[in-house]
């Protein structure tokens, strides 16, 4: 069961009435990727517990904040946490008693109903939608199934294996409403060509060509991460990179016509041989965010800086 039109309407018109910004590009940071909000200017913050309708972050890393500002000139909203099919919501239920919050007393819708994680997860994105973003920018944390790959790499995304999706978990199962965008939407474009030859330019222009890479992003259901077999089986599928998010999102993107532009960080290199005593964990994930911070909020910038106003090309 998902939102309805009207529902995700009372949260786009609260955020509306309690910021003056109108953003066209929307930012969501990955796992320990969170500073690329801070670069905004002019900043109007949101804790997610303040929004009306908004699901709560949970994980270390992603801290919970919306936070609309200005980059290079340009309005932005930043998603400063996302979520994730394996935080803990198969299902969830609307609360429809108010805790004293303020954004919670506009709540007044009083049926019970429950949405399934996919419609959670990608529940923003529809919200920027409605406040006229026009370009997603989703960034994540991936381990890196490509031999060539490196710690440290920052892999431009150009298509993706959707492995929930194969399982009927789309977050675009349910009714269509047209409102939002076509029953069967294409995802052969879903990574915009142009935005992606742009992110080269500019990391051409910044000296970054060395740890720039281009490739496939896997998407699993974690939290776990993957056995040595599961990984060598998706690098014989095609993907270069792995991990637990952002193709929800971005299938509901291009679901209502947001341009997409997409990129990993390649946080750890996936373990693929039996003899390895390398362990994927959290905190190197974590760790390497860190250090590729400023390079990414450059790289982020400069192409914020050279995107233009979209044209809204769905198939
Ligand atoms: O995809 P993001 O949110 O960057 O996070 C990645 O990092 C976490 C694992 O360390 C998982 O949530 C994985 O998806
Ligand atoms: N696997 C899955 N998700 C991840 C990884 C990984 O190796 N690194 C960061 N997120």
């Amino acid at each position: 069961m998902g939102y309805t039109y009207e529902e995700y309407k009372v949260t786009a018109d609260w955020l509306l009435a309690n910021t003056e910004h109108r953003p066209l590009i929307a930012i969501i940071c990955g796992s320990g990727l969170g500073g690329l909000a801070e670069i905004l200017k002019d900043q109007k913050v949101f804790s997610y517990s303040d929004i009306p309708n908004f699901p709560q972050s949970t994980v270390h890393g992603h801290a919970g904040r919306l936070v609309f500002g200005t980059l290079k000139g340009k309005s932005c909203v930043c998603m400063q946490g996302r979520f994730h099919l394996y935080e803990g919501y198969p299902i969830w239920k609307r609360q429809t008693k108010s805790a004293g919050k303020s954004a919670n007393k506009l709540l007044t819708l009083s049926r019970s109903v429950e949405f399934s994680a996919e419609h959670l997860v990608t529940f923003p994105i529809r919200i920027f939608r409605l406040l006229g973003v026009e370009t997603a920018i989703v960034t994540n944390a991936a381990g890196g199934l490509n031999e060539n790959y490196k710690v440290g790499d920052i892999m431009l995304i150009k298509d993706h294996l959707n492995m929930p999706g194969f399982a009927g978990n789309n977050p675009l199962v349910g009714p269509n409403d047209e409102r939002f965008g076509l029953r069967f939407p294409c995802m052969s474009d879903a990574y915009d060509r142009d935005l992606r030859k742009l992110a080269k330019t500019v990391a051409r222009d910044l000296g970054y060509s060395d740890f720039l890479k281009e490739g496939v992003y896997c998407v699993l259901g974690g939290p776990s991460f993957e056995t040595i077999a599961e990984c060598n089986m998706l690098k014989r599928l095609g993907a270069d990179a792995v991990g637990m998010s952002t193709v929800h999102e971005v299938i509901v993107a291009r679901h209502c016509g947001m341009r997409v532009f997409g990129l990993s960080l390649i946080t750890n290199k996936a373990v693929m041989d039996y003899n390895s005593e390398s362990k994927a964990n959290h905190e190197e994930v974590l760790q390497t965010g860190r250090e590729r911070a400023s390079q990414l909020e450059e790289m982020i910038s400069r192409l914020v800086e050279g995107i233009e106003p979209n044209n809204n090309n769905v198939c």
